[in-house]
């Protein structure tokens, strides 16, 4: 039956995918020429409709979101909502949990049982560690599940505490739920015309913050911060402050994303993509380390629950539209993506399977 053939193509492939998925870019982090081509939307007026019903210019938001993940699967936001303070403060607590010793750290340590949770290096997918990656990540959940703020806060400091950073990681992502359904709902439902009931059941999916910390690095073009990939969610939101090092693909470009502390860089993930039949793309992205300033980004995801299955939108699929993607369950996704870091969506794909 040619098992062993197989087997032997498969592990291949799967060298190759590592390969392209540990190479850097090749684009300084603080070359911002490209820059501005990323869209930059004001939420101003969808955070006015929420008090004055339905309005043009809301519309007209929608309208740039929508395309924005048509064409780059990214975009930022400015006038979003969410207090700086409550940023701010998550920042301070996620940079004094980077900044302890790091036997205090490999106290909350990853366990790499298949659960995201936990300390360890930068790499976006599980297979653990590899010396090229240039970043120490923290993931960590939203209270309604294992492995949330107050479980690590008592694992690296005891019972009593820190609170605070149990409380700032915890109010940030309260802060980003809201702003989360609020984008799920008009890049889906209005964006999209999907069925606001089929919407919900994904906005109020599970929530989780990593947190990336970025030395400087002295021989920056040899490492990479985080590797190329698209990101296991629904939605992920990162803040970034003022030190770049974001980058997105188009067109077989890398193109830096402008850091401002005012913004949010919104991504569409692969469950997105599924969803939305491919009309939203999954960004493809990494992050590049520099040689003189430390930086600290704050990547919140939307995922579903393990036992989810997610399929294309059934609005979305007709004779001329038919599914692109195998329905799957989010668990099993989440093997595919571990095995397949950089192109997953590709092993899931109705297009090419003959
Ligand atoms: O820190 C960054 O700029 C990117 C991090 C990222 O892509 C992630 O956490 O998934
Ligand atoms: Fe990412």
């Amino acid at each position: 039956m040619g098992i062993q053939a197989d087997s032997i193509s498969e592990i291949s492939d799967e060298e190759e995918e590592f390969r392209i998925h540990l190479l850097p870019s090749s684009v300084a982090f603080d070359d911002f020429q490209h820059a501005h081509l990323i869209p930059l939307i004001d939420l101003a007026a969808l955070q006015q409709l929420q008090s004055s019903g339905c309005t043009t210019t809301a519309e007209k938001v929608v309208e740039q979101m929508a395309s924005a993940c048509r064409e780059w699967g990214m975009f930022q936001i400015i006038n979003h909502g969410v207090s700086q303070a409550v940023i701010d403060r998550c920042r301070a607590s996620a940079a004094s949990v980077f900044a302890l010793p790091i036997q205090e750290k490999m106290k909350a340590k990853r366990l790499g049982d298949g659960s995201f949770h936990g300390y360890g290096s930068g790499s976006a997918v599980m297979k653990s560690d590899y010396p090229d990656i240039w970043s120490e990540a923290f993931y960590v959940m939203d209270s309604t599940l294992p492995g949330d703020s107050s479980y690590y806060a008592t694992k690296i400091w005891g019972p009593d505490g820190n609170t605070e950073f149990r409380d700032a990681l915890q109010d940030y992502l309260t802060a980003m739920r809201k702003l989360m359904v609020q984008l799920m709902e008009a890049l889906m439902i209005q964006g999209l015309g999907l069925n606001p009931e089929f919407v919900r059941e994904y906005a109020e999916c599970q929530l989780g913050l990593r947190l990336n910390f970025y030395k400087p690095c002295p021989e920056p073009a040899k490492h990479v911060g985080v590797p190329r990939h698209t990101d296991g969610t629904l939605m992920t939101i990162l803040h970034q402050a003022d030190v770049g090092g974001l980058q997105v693909e188009k067109d077989g470009q890398w193109i830096s994303v402008k850091p401002r502390a005012d913004a949010f860089c919104v991504n569409i993930g692969d469950y997105g993509q599924i969803l939305s039949n491919g009309l939203y793309k999954s960004a493809m992205h990494l992050a590049v380390v520099n040689e003189s300033k430390t930086r600290l980004t704050l990547a919140t995801g939307l995922f579903p629950a393990s036992s989810l299955v997610v399929r294309p939108a059934p609005e979305l699929i007709d004779d001329e539209h038919p599914p692109l993607f195998k329905s799957i369950t989010a668990d099993d996704f989440k093997m595919v993506k571990n095995k397949h870091p950089v192109a997953p969506l590709k092993h899931l794909s109705l297009k090419n399977s003959g």
